[in-house]
């Protein structure tokens, strides 16, 4: 199983680089609106509470050269990171697992401005299956090959129970499916040749609880 990581190094960028990306792109791009047309990364590291060597370091990995003690041109960084996260190309999704996750992320639009459009949904239970949703009717997840065939879909989101996840993993395993963004807290066992990133909300919480009590320390002692 091919697993993402902080062990696992791209050739060119780090996780932590690619996971502050998508900051840099919503900073350039309302930039952008407002008619700015250089950006430095002085300026950057300012909006985001970072570093400016963070910053320069991070940008370098997409190929941009910015002039020196004037910055980046806007309009190109911005294409540079677009095109550097493969969000400039179009990617089709699959949700597996229409309930309270499932549902919401098909309401998040967001993931379409990035390229990601959901093609297609499945459940198991009887009761969803041939419903509507999001304008989309809830196939058999009995069905999903045929579902992934039919709609050309590389990816899944899989937000079933954690009993279910291998059951289904094991299905997508013969299939043309390169990529699971897996929501279960499963570590799930699939062919070399599929991509699995597991996502976990309890983690960007774990650094929050993790850190109120020293900012109520701060404060007492203020
Ligand atoms: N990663 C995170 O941060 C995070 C956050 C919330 C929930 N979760 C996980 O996401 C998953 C879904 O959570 P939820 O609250 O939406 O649960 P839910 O019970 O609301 O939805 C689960 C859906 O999966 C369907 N299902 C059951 N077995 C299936 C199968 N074999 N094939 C296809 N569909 C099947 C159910 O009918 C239901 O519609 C759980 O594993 C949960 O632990 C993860």
């Amino acid at each position: 199983m091919s697993k993402i990581n902080d062990n696992f190094k791209q050739k060119v960028a780090s996780i932590p680089t690619i996971k502050r990306l998508p900051s840099y792109l919503n900073l350039v791009k309302r930039a952008s609106q407002e008619g700015v047309e250089i950006i430095s990364a002085t300026n950057i590291a300012k909006e985001l509470d970072l570093e400016p060597i963070q910053v320069r370091k991070d940008l370098a990995v997409t190929g941009i050269i910015g002039k020196p003690r004037i910055g980046y041109n806007v309009n190109e960084l911005f294409q540079a990171i677009q095109s550097f996260l493969n969000w400039d190309k179009k990617h089709k999704a699959i949700i597996v697992g229409t309930g309270n996750l499932g549902s919401a992320l098909m309401k998040y639009g967001e993931l379409k401005n990035h390229g990601l459009t959901i093609v297609g949904i499945a459940d198991a239970s009887p009761e969803k299956i041939g419903t509507e949703k999001n304008n989309l009717t809830i196939s058999d997840v009995n069905d999903l090959p045929a579902l992934i065939k039919k709609t050309g879909a590389t990816m899944i989101i899989l937000t079933v129970p954690p009993s279910e996840a291998q059951n289904v993993a094991e299905v997508i395993n013969d299939t043309d499916i390169k990529a699971i963004w897996n929501f279960t807290n499963v570590k799930l066992k699939v062919s070399d040749r599929i991509l699995v990133l597991m996502e976990d909300l309890s983690s960007g919480y774990a650094v929050l609880s993790f850190h109120l009590p020293f900012y109520k320390e701060n404060e007492d002692t203020e």
